[in-house]
C-alpha cells in the first residue's frame, strides 16, 4: 500500500474515496434501514437508504477503473526505476540469471499481475476488512458479543481460503513449483519438436515418429495435469468445509437475532440493522478475488525491492593506468576461478598486448581492466576507457552516430569523424556508401547500406577512437578487434592505430601474433596467471610458450603460403 503514492494524487484521491466510499456506504445504510423498519418515519430514511445504497453501487463499479490507473500510475514510476537501475548496473550483476529473472518479474510481472496491481489490491482488501468491521460494530451495538464471534469467524474463514489458494503449497503456488516448471517444459518441447519445422519435421516424416512422439506428449501432459487436478479437487473439498461452517455460522448468527427479536430484546429496527451487518461480516469471509492481486504482484514487487537496493561503488578510477593487484575472479556455480591472484600493472601510455588460448580468461581481463566487473579478491583501479569488445554492437544508425556513439556527449565534427574512420581503417567505407556519414547501416531504412563483419569491426574500431579522441585520458581496449578482418588488413589497421594514438594506454588482446609483436610489453594469460611478460624480442629469447605459440603461427602461415 505504501506504493500508492507512486501514482500521484491526481489518480489516487478519487481512488481512495470510492474505496471508502464502498467500504463505509454498506454499514451506514443500516441506519436508515433501522429507521425504516422501526417506523421511525419513511420519506427520509428510504432517501437516505436508496442514496446510500445507490452510492455504493456507484463507488463499487468505478472502483475497478480508477484501480486501473492508479495501478498503471504506479508500474509506470516502477518500470522507469528499474529500467534507469539496471542501465547503471554492474555488468556482472545484470548478468547473474536471477537478477535477470527479477528484471522480467519487474517489467512484466508474475501471471499478469504486477505491484501496482498489488498495491490496488491491498487497498481493497483494507476497504472490505473495513466493511466487514463496520458491520460487526453493528452487531455488537445490539448483541455485544456477536459482532466479535461473526467476525473473528470471518477473519479465520478468509484465512483459510487465501492458505488453500495462494498460500505456500496452497493450488496456485503448485503451478509455480519447480517440478510442475520442470514438467511443463517437458510437454512443451515435446510438442515443439513433434510440430517444429526443418530436420526434425523430416526426420519424424521418414522415420515415422509421429505415434512415438504423440504418446510421448500425452504422458507428459498427463504428469503435469495430474498434480493440479489433485490440488483442484482439495480446494473443492477446502470449499465444501468452509462454506458449511459459513452457512452454520449464519443459521447460528440469524438463530441468535431470532430469539432475541423474539424475547422482545431486539426491535424490528435492529433486527433489520443486524441482519444487514451479519452479510457484510460474512462477505468478508468468503474471500475476495484481490488475494490473488496480492499474492501475485507482491513477487514482482520483491523483485523490484531487490533490483533498486544500492549497490557497492565501482572501482576507484586511476588516471591513463590500471592497476590489478592480486585480483581473483570467478563465475557465478564455476568449480574453478577464470583469474587467480593476477597482477597486471598497465603503466600510463603503455601499450600492452594479452595472449592466451581460448578459454584462457582474457574477455573476462577485459571487463575487469574496465570496471564492468569487480574482482572477488584483490583489488582492481582502472581508467576510463574506450573499449571494442569481441561482440560489439551493430547500430542500426546512420554511419556518422555510429562512431560518434563513442561519446555522445563530445560535440565532435564530421572531421573528428572521418579522423576517427581513418585510425580505424575505415575511411573507404565513404566510396560505397551512398548517403556518406548519414547512411543508415541497415537495409531496413531508406537508403541503407548493410556493411560486411570486417566493415562492421572497423567501425566499432572507429567508435572507441573517437571516444578515445573526445577524451585523451581514456584508454583504448580492444578485445580480438580484428577476428573479422583477414591477416593483412589485421596488421594495416593496427600499425595505423599504433601510429596515431602515440602517448595513449592501450590494451590490445590478439590471437594474432604478427600484430602483438609490437606492442611495448606482451603479458602471457595461463592458468588464471600471468605466466611470461616482456618485449617480443625478450619473449622470443626466453624461449617459453609465447614463443613456441609465435614460432607454430608463423609454420602455420609459411606452410600455408597466406
Ligand atoms: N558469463 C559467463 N558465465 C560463466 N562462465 C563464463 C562467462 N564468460 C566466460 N566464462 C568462462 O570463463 C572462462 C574464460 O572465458 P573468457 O571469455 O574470458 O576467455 P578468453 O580467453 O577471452 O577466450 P577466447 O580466446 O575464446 O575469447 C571460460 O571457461 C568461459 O567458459
Amino acid at each position: 500500500m505504501r506504493l500508492l503514492p507512486l501514482a500521484g494524487a491526481r489518480r489516487v484521491a478519487p481512488f481512495a474515496v470510492l474505496v471508502t466510499g464502498a467500504a463505509v456506504l454498506g454499514p451506514l445504510g443500516t441506519v436508515p434501514l433501522g429507521l425504516l423498519a422501526s417506523g421511525g418515519g419513511l420519506v427520509a430514511p428510504a432517501a437516505l437508504l436508496l442514496a446510500a445504497l445507490l452510492a455504493q453501487e456507484l463507488c463499487t463499479a468505478l472502483r475497478e477503473p480508477a484501480g486501473a490507473a492508479v495501478a498503471r500510475g504506479i508500474d509506470g514510476v516502477l518500470r522507469a526505476r528499474v529500467r534507469a537501475a539496471t542501465v547503471a548496473m554492474p555488468l556482472e550483476r545484470l548478468e547473474s540469471p536471477l537478477v535477470q529473472a527479477d528484471v522480467r518479474l519487474a517489467l512484466h510481472g508474475h501471471r499478469g499481475r504486477t505491484a501496482g496491481a498489488a498495491a490496488v489490491a491491498a487497498a481493497g482488501e483494507a476497504g472490505r476488512l473495513a466493511s466487514a468491521v463496520l458491520g460487526a460494530a453493528v452487531l455488537s451495538a445490539h448483541v455485544w458479543w456477536l459482532g466479535g464471534a461473526a467476525l473473528v469467524l470471518a477473519l479465520a474463514q478468509n484465512r483459510r481460503i487465501e492458505t488453500m489458494l495462494v498460500g505456500p503449497g496452497g493450488v496456485e503456488s503448485l503451478a509455480d513449483s519447480a517440478g510442475q516448471a520442470r514438467r511443463r517444459r517437458r510437454a512443451d518441447y515435446l510438442a515443439g519438436v513433434a510440430g517444429g519445422p526443418g530436420g526434425v519435421a523430416k526426420e519424424i516424416r521418414v522415420f515415422g515418429l509421429e505415434s512415438f512422439f504423440v504418446a510421448r506428449y500425452v504422458a507428459a501432459m498427463r504428469a503435469y495435469l495430474a498434480p493440479q487436478a489433485r490440488g483442484r479437487r482439495a480446494v473443492v473439498r477446502g470449499y465444501g468445509w468452509v462454506l458449511g461452517v459459513q452457512a452454520a455460522a449464519a443459521c447460528g448468527t440469524f438463530a441468535v437475532l431470532g430469539r432475541q427479536a423474539g424475547a422482545g430484546w431486539l426491535e424490528a429496527g435492529a433486527l433489520a440493522q443486524c441482519v444487514v451487518a451479519a452479510l457484510l461480516v460474512f462477505a468478508y469471509g468468503a474471500g475476495g478475488h484481490q488475494m490473488f492481486d496480492v499474492a501475485y504482484g507482491t513477487e514482482p514487487f520483491r523483485a523490484v525491492t531487490r533490483l533498486l537496493a544500492p549497490v557497492p561503488a565501482p572501482p576507484p578510477a586511476g588516471h591513463g593506468g590500471i592497476d590489478l593487484t592480486g585480483v581473483t575472479f570467478a563465475y557465478p556455480h564455476a568449480a574453478a576461478p577464470v583469474l587467480d591472484r593476477l597482477d597486471l600493472r598497465v603503466r600510463p601510455g603503455e601499450r600492452l598486448a594479452v595472449v592466451g588460448r581460448n578459454g584462457a580468461g582474457k574477455t573476462t581481463l577485459v571487463k575487469l581492466l574496465t570496471g564492468l566487473y569487480t574482482p572477488r579478491l584483490g583489488t582492481a583501479t582502472t581508467c576510463p576507457a574506450a573499449v571494442v569488445f569481441q561482440d560489439f554492437v551493430r547500430y542500426p544508425l546512420s554511419l556518422r552516430d555510429n562512431v560518434r556513439l563513442g561519446d555522445p556527449s563530445f560535440e565532435g565534427t564530421d572531421a573528428d569523424v572521418l579522423a576517427a574512420l581513418e585510425s580505424a581503417g575505415a575511411l573507404d567505407l565513404l566510396n560505397f556508401l551512398p548517403g556518406g556519414l548519414g547512411t543508415p547501416l541497415s537495409r531496413a531504412f531508406t537508403g541503407g547500406r548493410d556493411l560486411s563483419g570486417g566493415q562492421w569491426q572497423k567501425v566499432a574500431l572507429a567508435r572507441a577512437v573517437y571516444a578515445m579522441n573526445a577524451d585523451p585520458s581514456r584508454a583504448l581496449i580492444v578485445d580480438e578487434p580484428t577476428a573479422h578482418l583477414d591477416a593483412r588488413a589485421e596488421r594495416e589497421v593496427f600499425e595505423r592505430l599504433l601510429d596515431g594514438t602515440g602517448g595513449r594506454t592501450m590494451v590490445l588482446i590478439s590471437h594474432r601474433f604478427a600484430t602483438v609483436r609490437r606492442a611495448d610489453r606482451i603479458v602471457v594469460l595461463e592458468g588464471g596467471a600471468i605466466t611470461e611478460q616482456g618485449g617480443h624480442a625478450e619473449l622470443m629469447a626466453a624461449g617459453g610458450r609465447y614463443a613456441h605459440w609465435y614460432r607454430l603461427q608463423a609454420d602455420l602461415i609459411t606452410r600455408d603460403g597466406r
